[in-house]
């Protein structure tokens, strides 16, 4: 196909799914699309819309590629189109409250808001705002005035989306700068402890336990992974909908690297006979520990424990991995399952919800290559390690032990991550 046909079926395409959207939205009297501050912040098409979502998504994807076309005509433009500042913008927002520092429906001026930041200086916000309003975070109405856009409202009042725009910005994107720099001070390591990230905060510790002695990024770091967990592909639902716990009947799940055990109450409320077990580092149990819901007291429990040491817990059903083993270069996943290998009882599962890349060539568009493509990175970055195909997985299990059966996985409806499973086969 030429580059002219597949221009003009990509807007084509981009034409025909902007009228499926625009007719939804006048057909149920909705606003169009725009960041208005009153914009709807849970979005304006709901997820029971799902053929609307399913347009809205493949515009995103196609326009996408069309500006990726258009600029590679010029292939200097395309690369002098690569910009470092949007990470300034949303870090500089978050990092001073800018945000939060006028309420919502209020409008304010620059040096009203370097005022309330304490730190900064009125020309300083001025640049940095006015480089906001291009990336759509606020809005300025009139000249020296400036208003809230529908990114600015969220980032005022949704601590949550604020804590993962603070951690992509303070904790990756630092990390990402720095990586190449670790790359050639460590050449080839598989040490969490020589990264991108411990270069930027000038640490010889892995990322989780720089993290235990800095509470304020750990929490901050768990917020932002508990946003990304509420985005449509990484919900709960996915880990309590799509594996065969009711069949533990009162049996014990124990999740390793359970974080604040937000996992393991779904699956208890889900399956009133389970038991869980959750386990993490020190700071993130006694922080589980103390907003544990009361009503699952009798059947969740809190434990602190290091997996790079042996497992304690003898003779569970399902020891359950989700978003754990591939933070970790290969030797210390090989340590982390040999763990467990002296408590596994015959017929215990090892379950993980994980990344799986697919084989190379095999994705649906060139948008969804580019984010698992960056989720590796990302696992280079923070932990020196890499995202797996099934095969590097199924070698994974086979390397840690002979006895371990894998027994491959699934990838439950709407879900970013697999479920896959291996059985032991050995003795007690
Ligand atoms: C990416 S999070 C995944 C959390 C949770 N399983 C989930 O699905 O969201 C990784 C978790 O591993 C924990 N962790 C990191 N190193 C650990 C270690 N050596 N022992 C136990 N937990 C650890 C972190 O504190 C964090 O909660």
């Amino acid at each position: 196909m030429s580059t002219t046909a597949s221009i003009v079926d990509l807007s084509t395409r981009i034409a025909a799914n902007a009228a499926k959207v625009n007719g939804y939205l006048v057909a149920h009297s909705l606003p169009a699309p725009s960041f208005d501050e009153n914009a709807p912040l849970p979005g304006l098409i709901p997820a029971d819309a799902p053929e609307v979502q399913a347009a809205r998504m493949a515009i995103i994807q196609d326009t996408a590629e069309l500006r990726r076309l258009m600029l590679g005509c010029t292939p200097r433009e395309y690369v002098m189109s690569f910009s470092h500042n949007e990470s300034l913008s949303l870090q500089a927002t978050v990092r001073f409250g800018l945000a939060k520092t006028f309420p919502p429906g209020s409008e304010t001026t620059f040096g009203a808001m370097a005022a309330a930041t304490g730190v900064l200086s009125e020309p300083n916000v001025r640049q940095l705002v006015r480089h906001a309003v291009t990336k759509n975070i606020f809005r300025e109405p009139r000249p020296g005035v400036v208003a809230h856009s529908s990114i600015s409202r969220l980032l005022a009042e949704d601590n949550l989306i604020s804590d993962w725009a603070g951690a992509a910005t303070d904790d990756l994107w630092q990390a990402a700068a720095q990586t190449c720099n670790a790359l050639a001070k460590y050449p080839g390591s598989e040490e969490p402890n020589t990264t991108g990230f411990c270069v930027a905060n000038n640490t010889d510790k892995p990322m989780y336990e720089f993290f235990s002695t800095v509470p304020e990024r750990a929490r901050r770091f768990a917020n932002a992974m508990t946003a990304f967990s509420e985005r449509e592909a990484g919900l709960v639902s996915h880990v309590t909908d799509n594996y065969p716990w009711g069949d533990l009947g009162s049996g014990t799940v124990v999740d390793v690297g359970g974080s604040t055990g937000f996992v393991s109450h779904a699956l208890a409320r889900k399956f009133p006979l389970l038991k869980l077990i959750v386990q993490d580092l020190p700071p993130v149990i006694e922080k589980a520990k103390s907003q544990a819901p009361p009503e699952l007291a009798d059947r969740v429990s809190y434990m602190a424990h290091d997996f790079l040491t042996p497992q304690p817990v003898r003779g569970a059903d399902v020891y359950f991995f989700r978003s754990i083993l591939h933070n970790w270069p290969t030797k210390y996943c090989l340590r982390i399952l040999r763990n467990h290998v002296g408590v596994l009882k015959p017929g215990a599962r090892v379950v993980v919800m994980d990344m799986v890349l697919p084989d190379k060539g095999t994705v649906a568009s060139a948008a969804e290559e580019e984010r698992l493509r960056g989720l590796d990175l990302v696992m280079l970055e923070l932990f020196n390690a890499h995202e797996r195909e099934m095969d590097d997985w199924r070698a994974l299990f086979a390397e840690a032990d002979a006895r371990f059966e894998f027994k491959g996985g699934w990838l439950p409806k709407g879900s970013n991550k697999w479920i896959f499973v291996a059985e032991w086969k050995g003795e007690s």
